[in-house]
């Protein structure tokens, strides 16, 4: 009796255990075969027939909107970082840019469930593969949730999920630098990892406090930008000769604005439509950058641009121009665009006229201010018998904050650093440096 109902048992076992087997594979199956759209679909319809009587919306997060970068899908990426749980049982992890530290995201298809306003919402991550062009993959979230709760997911839910994405990137310190990918045709990014602020930088003290109040009037005034009609966007020239503090200056906008940097390397675009295309594809809140505009060649000498082979067709000054109007008239908000040469007299007019770059700003050889930034942030000295000596060189001599900060790292000492700098100085006075007079 007992053998026979073990007999009945075991096969119970094994035969549940077939069948959850069968349903694992069937899952898997339709998992990879599926695309996530489609099984939504049908697990919809299932509810309907064997569920309760709600019925199911979905709404699908894609990476981008109409050729643009979609904010709302980075929001979604970083809300549904926060709402992993011990129940989610698949996902991936990497290591961060702060502090080296384990990042969680979830594994295509993983659902995560979130509550807001005693609604339920089902989020999924999915990636919709383009055979042809893997680099155009599609990523997306998609997001499913009762019928009745449309009105709050998308009058109240996916509002609150963009909110605290802006106020989060607000207050984020780790700003990145993206450079263009020309074979994904996407934008990559790494930690900007450039400790330049307002503080540190040695320029003279209405310079700065110019850039400043810009800067300031600018980040706050998105109603007066609104009311007036005109896009939110601002546009910095940069000028002046090699190490006078170009790219620290970008650096401290970044830190100050906490815009993340594009950064436009235009020989790394191989048409105008690719240009205009990785415009269009940054995001809003960031610092677009043209480094050293005066090398490229089509940007300063639009004669070439005359008889150039479409074929193998470079970046031109009329594609960056376009470019540029195109992400001025365009949607996103929040920009700052800086160009930055050595050489503003080779620039063509047109990068130059009126109402291109709002604000031209000379960077130049450092000056008895700057070299005082430069010490008390090189030597934490505020006041030393040397600096008189170092002063009445400066004010004759051209030398570059570049050059000031190399001989001031030389020693902690700050006796040892001013004499060698002093040293320093003197040589150039021998050899002939250009004086500032
Ligand atoms: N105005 C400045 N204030 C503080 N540090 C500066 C300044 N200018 C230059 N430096 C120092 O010199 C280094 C090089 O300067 P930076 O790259 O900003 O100059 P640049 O004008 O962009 O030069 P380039 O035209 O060659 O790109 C910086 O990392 C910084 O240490």
């Amino acid at each position: 009796m007992i053998s026979g109902l073990k007999n009945t048992t075991s096969s119970w076992f094994e035969a549940y255990a077939a069948f959850s087997t069968c349903i694992m594979i069937l899952q898997t199956a339709t998992d990879q075969l599926l695309p996530l759209r489609i099984r939504s679909f049908i697990f919809s319809i299932f509810k309907r027939f064997f569920g309760s009587d709600d019925q199911y919306d979905t709404l699908t997060i894609d990476n981008r909107w109409e050729s643009h970068c979609n904010e709302l899908y980075e929001a979604a990426k970083q809300h549904l970082s926060s709402k992993i749980t011990r129940a989610n049982k698949n996902l991936r992890v990497g290591v961060g840019w702060v502090d080296y530290e384990i990042v969680v995201a979830v594994q295509e298809g993983e659902a995560v469930e979130d509550v807001f306003d005693n609604i339920k919402i089902t989020w999924r991550f999915c990636i919709e593969e383009d055979a042809f062009r893997p680099s155009h993959n599609k990523r997306m979230y998609v997001l499913s949730f009762s019928e009745n709760d449309r009105e709050k997911v998308m009058g109240s839910y996916l509002p609150h999920v963009l909110r605290t994405y802006m106020a989060i990137q607000k207050e984020k310190t780790e700003m990145e630098i993206h450079t263009w990918d020309r074979d994904d045709r996407s934008w990559e990014p790494s930690p900007l990892d450039h400790p330049s602020t307002f503080d540190t930088l040695a320029i003279e003290p209405e310079l700065k406090k110019g850039i400043v109040d810009d800067l300031d009037r600018f980040l706050t005034s998105e109603d007066f930008y609104k009311k007036v009609g005109k896009r939110w966007k601002r546009g910095y020239l940069l000028y002046g000769p090699p190490g006078t503090g170009k790219s620290s200056l970008i650096a401290a906008i970044a830190n100050y604005s906490k815009y993340d940097v594009y950064n436009l390397e235009l020989s790394a675009f191989s048409s105008d439509d690719e240009l205009m295309i990785a415009l269009l594809h940054s995001p809003g809140r960031s610092l677009i950058v043209v480094e050293d505009i005066d090398c490229n060649k089509a940007v300063h000498d639009r004669s070439k641009e005359v008889g150039v082979d479409p074929n193998f067709s470079k970046v031109t000054l009329s594609g960056l121009l376009n470019a540029m109007d195109g992400l001025w008239s365009s949607n996103g908000d929040e920009r700052i665009i800086v160009f930055t040469t050595n050489h503003k007299e080779r620039l063509d007019p047109a990068l130059l006229r009126p109402g291109r770059m709002d604000m031209h700003i000379h960077l130049s050889f450092c000056t008895v201010n700057g070299f005082r930034i430069l010490a008390s942030n090189y030597l934490d000295v505020q006041s030393h018998p040397l600096f008189e000596q170092v002063d009445l060189l400066l004010e004759k001599l051209e030398v570059t904050p570049a050059e000031v900060a190399e001989e001031l790292l030389k020693s902690d000492d700050a006796d040892v650093a001013l004499g060698g700098f002093i040293e320093f100085l003197k040589q150039k006075e021998i050899e002939g440096c250009r004086s500032k007079h």
